[in-house]
């Protein structure tokens, strides 16, 4: 029989890792102390553990993000795997972000977490926990995934679909990648080998803006919005245009600010953007250079962008080959699709 595989758990707090104070749950049980509920993972994999964060995943930043990234790459050679016990509120944005700062890596980094603290009689922590170790220690689990409710979902495709249910996460128009079910994982798609080697990203430029559309939005805030952010992601309706109430000022700070990423993606959970199917969206095209977020979920987007900003000069790379090079699964149907 094969050596049991040696798997890090890094704690980062969330309600998984909360007990209640008088102000509410907070983080404050241990990655020891959790360890403590799921005895039976010693039964298949070696496990150790640290405390790298604590914190309810409100307060989730791109700069825990990076910490996150540096010890994994720090513990990389050590461990055959990765199981990061995350709060559910922004887990979606820290799979997206991982997704694109450690890409090609053979050995699983799983994020998981829960809806109700691991202390508590009825809760999710445990079988969410046991199974994300299930997944970590298994010979063919790659790459960075959220494993939740049973569901392992690529982690550019995932989404909290729910604040309070069990089954919080989505797959979002792309198919969970597995299912574990009573200790069994049952794979709906073949991890198909990496052509690169694993590759660590450490930088990111999170100096960007959601701009979500209403009805009746008004350009007043325009002008400060392309002065102070380096990317604009509007988050417009259905597959994409920009309304006539601003679309005046909004053509013109585009040809003002030509350096600024502009990017168009969509409030629609589902199905993504088409610039091409609306005059509202056609107009944008003939005044601005834009990227659109195609079927990539907007944490993805937000992510992406993040990455592709903070470690390549937009000047001197193609911007449309680097955002809609497919990266974990996160674009399928976007400008370079190959039918
Ligand atoms: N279920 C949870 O983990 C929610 C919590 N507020 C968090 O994101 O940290």
């Amino acid at each position: 029989m094969s050596a049991k595989k040696k798997i890090l758990l890094l704690a980062t707090g969330g309600t998984i890792a909360s007990k209640k104070s008088e102000n509410g749950l907070k983080p404050q049980i241990t990655p020891e102390e959790l360890l403590e509920y799921i005895p039976q993972v010693k039964e298949f994999c070696e496990v150790s553990a640290i405390q790298l964060l604590n914190l309810d995943s409100s307060n989730m930043e791109p700069e825990h993000w990076k910490k996150i990234v540096h010890a994994i790459r720090e513990y990389y050679d050590a461990y055959d795997g990765f199981v990061i016990a995350h709060g559910t509120d922004t887990m979606a944005y820290t799979a997206a972000a991982l997704s694109y700062m450690i890409q090609n890596s053979t050995k699983p980094i799983v994020i998981t977490g829960a809806q109700k603290p691991i202390d508590l009689e009825i809760t999710d922590a445990k079988s969410n926990l046991i199974d994300s170790f299930l997944y970590a220690a298994d010979e063919k689990s790659q790459g960075v995934q959220i494993v939740f409710d049973g569901k392992v979902i690529a982690g550019t495709r995932a989404k909290k679909v729910r604040s309070k249910s069990y089954n919080a996460f989505s797959s979002i128009d792309f198919p969970s990648l597995a299912v574990i079910q009573d200790g069994n994982i049952m794979r709906y798609l073949p991890m198909l080998p990496y052509e690169d080697e694993v590759r660590f990203y450490e930088e990111l430029d999170e100096n960007i803006f959601l701009m979500k559309l209403i009805p009746g939005i008004r350009p007043r805030v325009l002008q400060s919005i392309f002065e102070n952010y380096d990317c604009i992601i509007v988050e417009s309706f259905g597959v994409g245009g920009i309304p006539k109430s601003i679309a005046d000022e909004f053509y013109r700070l585009c040809r003002q600010y030509p350096d600024k990423l502009v990017v168009m993606a969509t409030q629609v959970a589902h199905e993504g953007s088409d610039m091409t199917v609306y005059e509202v969206g056609h107009d944008m095209k003939k005044y601005c250079r834009f990227l659109e977020s195609y079927d990539m979920t907007l944490e993805s987007v937000i992510a992406k962008t993040m990455w592709m900003l903070g470690n390549f000069d937009l000047h001197s790379i193609d911007v449309e080959d680097i955002f809609y090079r497919s990266i974990n699964y996160d674009v399928i149907f976007g400008k370079n699709r190959k039918c």
